[in-house]
């Protein structure tokens, strides 16, 4: 498996840009998480890779390949996408045998018992189901395709809390006797942090964070304690948003803490969660109420 390069993407459509020298690296065999607020450029990005869409510039390889036009590389990536693109009473059997014709080795056995334990039967029409259980059977489709790069936009759209778990169990199964690279583009992210092992984070059409999760957890710190001392503690810090409760003041730090910092007694450090951090990277300081 070679790895997949997104090299100096930019996407305008008219005059808006989307997508700004965009790059980044996936390696084979990892779970990604993509992550950008509503508008970001997720679901452009993921449909450039997979050459559904022209970037303005840029280019996407497969090792040394450009993957554009290139139907060998294509054919090592598959994109759960958001568009409902079959014909009207087309079946999930139907969706499955399609997948089978265009990247061969369909794992069906999987699909049979995946499609059970969510409660689906294969003849059932795509056009028919809920949108939670559309998005079930997409999902059971990506987990059994033959390809070494799958990318789920939006994954858990409509899925209800069983439901998301059993996904995230059948990911990992999935990921475990199989391993190959997975991008999850989802809006839960607490809820995939624990699976997902990269982020790459857009946010004002550029990539913000490009890391692996324990890094930025690692480096994820509140300090908090009377204002004075927390902002003598902190200086010098990427501090990326405060919250201010009379005098007690809590920073949230993306940084190293230096062990020869002395912390005051009144001060107390901590950890906060993926959540958080992509809330406080993405929002531009509205999180700030000094
Ligand atoms: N075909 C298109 N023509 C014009 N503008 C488009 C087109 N596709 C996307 N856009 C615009 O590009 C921006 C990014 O859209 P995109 O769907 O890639 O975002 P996203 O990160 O997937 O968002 P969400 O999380 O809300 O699904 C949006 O402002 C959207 O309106």
């Amino acid at each position: 498996m070679e790895q997949l390069s997104i090299n100096h993407i930019s996407k305008r459509f008219g005059r808006q840009l989307v997508l700004d020298d965009v790059s980044f690296t996936l390696a084979p065999a990892k779970i990604y998480g993509l992550l950008g607020r509503n508008g970001a450029g997720k679901s452009t990005l993921l449909n450039i890779i997979t050459n559904r869409i022209f970037p303005t510039s840029g280019t996407v390889k497969l090792g040394d390949l450009d993957t554009n036009n290139n139907d060998d590389a294509l054919g090592k990536m598959f994109l759960m996408g958001e568009a409902n693109l079959y014909p009207k009473r087309t079946s999930i059997r139907r969706t499955f045998d399609l997948a089978n014709e265009a990247y061969g080795q369909f794992n069906y056995q999987t699909a049979a018992r995946q499609l059970q334990e969510f409660g689906l039967d294969d003849q059932q029409h795509v056009n028919d189901l809920s949108t939670g259980q559309r998005t079930i059977a997409k999902l059971v489709l990506a987990l059994n395709v033959d390809a070494d790069y799958i990318l789920m936009d939006e994954p858990v759209l409509g899925l209800d809390a069983t439901h998301r778990d059993l996904f995230y169990k059948e990911l990992l199964k999935s990921y475990q006797a199989k391993p190959r690279t997975f991008v999850l583009s989802p809006h839960l992210i607490e809820e995939v942090a624990q699976l997902v092992e990269h982020v790459v984070i857009i946010d004002q059409h550029k990539v913000i964070a490009d890391d692996q999760v324990q890094h930025l957890l690692d480096l994820a710190h509140t300090v908090s304690g009377p204002a004075k001392l927390v902002d003598e503690y902190t200086a010098g810090l990427r501090v990326l948003a405060s919250e201010n409760l009379g005098n007690i003041k809590t920073a949230y730090l993306l940084d190293d803490l230096d062990d020869q910092r002395v912390i005051p007694d009144q001060v107390k450090l901590g950890h906060y969660d993926l959540q958080h951090l992509f809330i406080y990277l993405t929002s531009g300081g509205e999180h700030n109420n000094d």
